[in-house]
């Protein structure tokens, strides 16, 4: 089977996860890469149609173990037809559980053959300069990987003329799901008086939860703690406030110090 073109899927409120998918797109060297970013609430109102010709590939960050659940609608609406898929999770240096496992049945679903599965390393979303987690990942080490394995993905269709020829893809994880779906409902961002109501926190928060206006009023019903909005403060204007964020924050660099590594299913 021959690539002719990519569709690169990825939610990455911190930017890690779009990092990986795009490495791996290096690696898979396409004709065209069509970039879906469906890190922001408009995006997520265009459904996803793709064909058996097209090779997706969608990447999405671990929360609490698990596939973010306000992706669930997004994700099962994708109406593929036998589209070869390479389901990618990118996790903060703790676990992945059964995310990898649980984003692969879903895209089965919906009509997609996942022909290669990866989970790979990004800074945590709760990482900073006092408690750093998994620091600056991907680094040059994970991008590396990550295009080596764009190219055996590419070997692996072309080892193949139809995807009905393809093997099926094993990834750890069970079904019922661990992890937890419910994130916390908490109010832990403190603004310092460096903020310029620039605007762009409410820009790049992925449910809407800033205020346009006044970017101190935060709605924490609808916030996930991505932490968007303090890792692109252009005025480093927004922390953590003390409290269980970044309590969590100081127990993932102690418990979770020790360097993992990117893994792949193909
Ligand atoms: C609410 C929440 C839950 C998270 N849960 C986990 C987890 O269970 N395991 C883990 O290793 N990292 C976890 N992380 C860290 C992210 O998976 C990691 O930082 C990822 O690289 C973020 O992707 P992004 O840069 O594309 O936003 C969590 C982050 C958030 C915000």
């Amino acid at each position: 089977m021959e690539i002719e073109s990519v569709k690169l899927v990825y939610f990455s409120p911190t930017g890690t996860t779009k990092a990986v998918v795009q490495g791996i797109a290096h690696g898979i060297n396409p004709g065209t890469v069509e970039l879906i970013d469906i890190t922001r609430p408009d995006a997520r109102k265009q459904p996803l149609l793709t064909l058996e010709n097209e090779l997706l590939v969608i990447g999405v960050p671990v929360y609490m173990g698990r596939v973010p659940a306000l992706l669930n609608e997004w994700l099962n609406s994708i109406q593929a037809r036998n589209t070869p898929t390479v389901c990618v999770v990118v996790y903060g240096n703790r676990v992945y559980d059964d995310a990898l496992l649980e984003l692969k049945n879903i895209v089965t679903k919906c009509g997609c053959t996942p022909i290669a599965c990866a989970a790979y390393l990004g800074e945590h979303s709760f990482s900073n300069s006092e408690t750093p987690i998994a620091q600056g990942r991907p680094d040059e080490d994970d991008l590396h990987h990550a295009e080596i394995f764009g190219q055996k993905i590419r070997e692996k269709l072309q080892s193949v003329s139809s995807i009905s020829q393809v093997s099926a893809v094993h990834v750890p994880g069970t079904y019922p799901y661990g992890g937890v779906t419910k994130l916390w409902t908490v109010d832990f961002i403190a603004v310092s008086d460096e903020c310029s109501q620039c605007g762009t926190c409410a820009e790049v928060c992925p449910v809407g939860a800033v205020d346009a206006e006044n970017s101190r009023l935060i709605d924490i019903e609808k916030c996930i703690t991505c932490c968007a909005c303090i890792k692109n403060c252009p005025q480093s204007a927004r922390s953590m406030k003390p409290g269980l964020v970044k309590d969590a924050s100081v127990r993932l660099h102690t418990l979770y110090s020790q360097r993992k590594e990117p893994e792949y299913f193909i």
